[in-house]
């Protein structure tokens, strides 16, 4: 099911479930805005390069639209909007003022130069300037993109508006950054899975845990987790996949992957087939790379306990269903991973305030939103006897839903 359809079936079943009118249920679906704009640039050879570039704003009932910019060959539009529509909901439970967006050039960043990378978000920075800003749509990183990509941003968008660090969220801390940004995403897939476990009277120590994806979040979940005791045992990424019945060393591997570009090549372990890290043997499954990944044609055969879904949509519905039915329990990406947003949200704030808060602060902030998302959601599928991430969807429907009918936009 393309990831569209999912997001669509996953909102309507919510919607039932709540009893919300058929007319604001349709009118929740359909964006607010969607932008194509053709992006071209002199690449460095003097040769010309096109690229096509998306943003589609979702949902502003509950304040300014957020949601990440994702540089990667397959984005395509009917993704964006799913990912866009699945930010409204995620801000929704995290309880933060924002409604949702996202946004994507089709390009592969690993074959652009660092001077190609910035001309194109120059250049798509130019042709969107005018329907983002700090209480409209304020962009972040995602797939492919990072803090510099943030700077270039918010440069560009500067020079038309005046100097603007609020635009942007995820910049480098010489810019606006917040302390913590860096690590919230993993960070707060942390605290959502050391609050899931609680529920089962377990701890982090001792579980064996596997990673799809060593990116920011990738390799920050890893990382704080192994430092909680847990045992990550194999870890992927687009260049290979590295594994260790014993548990990786998770610093030597980032330290590694930083250097080589990625995890192949990495002695701490031995090299196996990429496309089995889902179905290897473990108690914590985190996938924290592409879409679609669980599916009906893998979902029988993975052997985790939990998932932890810190990407956003890895789970196919029809993948929910079997896994379902083999007790695997799957905290959703709404929740699992609005670490990042919440994080992005502390940093919009203080760029609004002024103020840069301290490390401790922001994390200290983000576990106590993290254990309220987990107690809210958890209400929502006792109300509804509902999967957790029914449970999810139904609380950032609801919210939306709510804030929808006070502004009177129900008609
Ligand atoms: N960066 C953030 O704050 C947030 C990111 N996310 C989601 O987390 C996921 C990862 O994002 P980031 O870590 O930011 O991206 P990133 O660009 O830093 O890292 C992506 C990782 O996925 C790996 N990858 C790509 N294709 C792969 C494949 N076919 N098989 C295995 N690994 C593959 C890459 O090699 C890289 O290690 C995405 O789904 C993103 O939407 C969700 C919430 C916030
Ligand atoms: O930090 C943000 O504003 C958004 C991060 C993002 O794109 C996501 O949560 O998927």
């Amino acid at each position: 099911m393309n990831a569209l359809a999912a997001t669509n079936r996953n909102f309507k079943l919510a919607a039932r479930l709540l009893g919300l009118d058929s007319k604001l249920e349709q009118s929740l679906l359909i964006p607010f805005r969607e932008i194509k704009v053709e992006c071209t640039i002199p690449k460095d050879d003097g040769s010309l390069a096109s690229f096509v570039g998306f943003r589609v704003q979702h949902d502003n009932a509950r304040g300014p639209m957020k949601g990440g910019i994702r540089y990667h060959p397959e984005v395509e539009p009917d993704e964006v909007n799913a990912l866009a529509q699945l930010m409204t909901w995620k801000s929704a439970v995290a309880n933060i003022p924002y409604g949702g967006a996202k946004g994507g050039i089709g390009c592969n960043p690993l074959e652009l130069s660092l001077s190609e990378l910035e001309r194109l978000t120059r250049v798509f920075t130019q042709k969107i300037h005018d329907v983002i800003g700090a209480h409209t749509d304020v962009p972040a990183p995602d797939m492919g993109t990072g803090p510099q990509t943030m700077a270039w941003i918010l440069d560009e968008y500067s020079k038309f508006h005046g100097y603007s660090p609020a635009v942007v969220t995820g910049k480098p801390i010489d810019l606006g950054g917040s302390l913590g940004r860096d690590a919230a995403t993993g960070r707060g897939v942390l605290f959502a899975t050391q609050a899931l476990l609680e529920e089962y009277g377990k701890t982090i120590a001792g579980q064996r845990v596997v990673v799809q994806g060593f990116g920011n979040v990738g390799s920050w979940a890893a990382q704080l987790i192994s430092e909680q005791g847990g045992i990550v045992t194999a870890v992927s990424d687009v260049t290979g996949a590295i594994k260790n019945r014993n548990g990786l060393d998770i610093p030597r591997l980032v330290k590694h992957a930083r250097e080589n570009n990625g995890v192949k090549g990495y002695s701490g372990g031995d090299s196996i087939d990429p496309s089995s890290i889902l179905v290897e043997e473990c108690d914590i499954l985190i996938p924290a790379a592409l879409g679609g990944v669980i599916n009906r044609d893998n979902a029988k055969d993975i052997k985790a306990k939990f998932i932890i879904e810190a990407a956003n949509h890895p789970t196919d519905p029809e993948a929910d269903e079997i896994l379902s039915e083999k007790g695997v329990v799957v905290l959703p990406d709404i929740y699992a991973n609005c670490g990042g947003v919440t994080v992005s949200y502390f940093e919009w704030v203080q760029n609004i305030q002024g103020f840069m808060w301290d490390e401790d602060k922001v994390n200290g902030e983000l576990k106590m939103y993290m254990r309220k998302g987990f107690k809210d959601v958890k209400e929502m599928c006792n109300t509804h006897s509902c999967h957790l991430r029914m449970g999810a969807f139904c609380l950032g429907v609801n919210r939306v839903a709510r804030a929808t009918l006070l502004r009177g936009w129900e008609a």
